[in-house]
C-alpha cells in the first residue's frame, strides 16, 4: 500500500506509568545537542479545536476514550515519522505503548467498546505494517504504582486528580506484561531502569546509562 520510507535514525521511545518520571528524563536528555527529544503533545490532547480531549476522557471515560485515543495514535505518527538532523531521537512513549498499555487497559476495564477497540487495532496494524515506525530501543521507567500514585498527587496535573490507584494498578501490570514478560511484540530490546528513586539519584542513574544508550546508536549505525 505504501513506500516504507528511508530507515528513521536512531529512535529511543521512553516507557513508563504515569508518573515515572518520563519527562525528567527527557529534559536530562534535551541537554545532548546530536539528541532530538520529543516529547508527548499533552497540549495538543488538551486543546483540540478547543476541546480539552484529556479531560473528556477522564471525566467520561466510556464516552470518550476511543476518541481520545485515537487523536493520541495519530499524534503519536506525527513524532515516530517526523524527520531528524539528530543522529538520535527519542519519543516519550510511542505507538506500541498506547495500543498495549493504554488501550488494553480502557478495552479490558470495559471503557472502551468491542468495536471501537477493533476500529483502533485497524489503524494501528494499517500504520505499523505499512510506514516506517520503528524505534530500535525502549528504556522502560520501571515504578511501583504506590510511587507514581504519590508523584501524581504532587505533580498536580488538573485532569489526573481523579486517576484511582486501580487504573496506576493496571497500568503498571500492562507495562509488565508487554516490557518484562514480553506478553505483545517488542519493536526493540529494552533496557530496565528503577525509577522509584528521587530525582538526583535517578539523574546519576541517567548519566551511567546515557552512554549505553547513546553507543547503541554506534552498534545500529555499523550494522
Ligand atoms: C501513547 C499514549 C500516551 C498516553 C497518555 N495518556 C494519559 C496519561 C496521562 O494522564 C496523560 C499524559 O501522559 O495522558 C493516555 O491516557 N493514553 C496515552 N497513550
Amino acid at each position: 500500500m505504501f513506500e516504507k520510507g528511508p530507515k528513521s535514525k536512531f529512535t529511543v521511545s521512553i516507557e513508563g506509568n504515569i508518573g515515572s518520571g518520563k519527562s525528567t528524563l527527557l529534559q536530562h536528555f534535551a541537554k545532548f545537542n546530536d539528541v532530538e527529544v520529543l516529547q508527548e503533545p499533552v497540549d495538543k490532547w488538551r486543546n483540540v479545536r478547543g476541546y480539552n480531549l484529556l479531560d473528556l476522557m477522564y471525566k467520561d471515560p466510556c464516552r470518550w476514550a476511543h476518541t481520545f485515543q485515537t487523536y493520541v495514535q495519530m499524534t503519536m505518527m506525527e513524532l515516530h515519522l517526523k524527520p531528524t538532523s539528530s543522529p538520535v531521537k527519542l519519543i516519550e512513549r510511542s505507538l506500541f505503548s498506547a495500543r498495549y498499555c493504554f488501550v488494553e487497559n480502557l478495552f479490558r476495564g470495559g471503557k472502551m467498546t468491542e468495536p471501537e477497540y477493533n476500529v483502533y487495532c485497524e489503524w494501528y496494524n494499517m500504520i505499523t505494517q505499512n510506514l516506517n515506525v520503528d524505534v530500535d530501543l525502549i528504556v522502560y521507567l520501571r515504578t511501583d504504582p504506590n510511587k507514581v500514585h504519590e508523584r501524581i498527587r504532587k505533580r498536580a496535573r488538573s485532569e489526573e486528580q481523579t486517576i484511582p490507584m486501580q487504573y496506576l494498578e493496571d497500568l503498571h501490570k500492562l507495562h509488565e506484561d508487554w516490557l518484562i514478560e514480553k506478553k505483545h511484540p517488542l519493536p526493540a530490546p529494552v533496557l530496565i531502569l528503577d525509577a522509584n528513586e528521587n530525582l538526583c539519584s535517578m539523574y546519576k542513574k541517567f548519566e551511567e546509562h546515557t552512554s549505553e544508550i547513546l553507543c547503541q546508536k554506534l552498534v545500529k549505525n555499523k550494522l
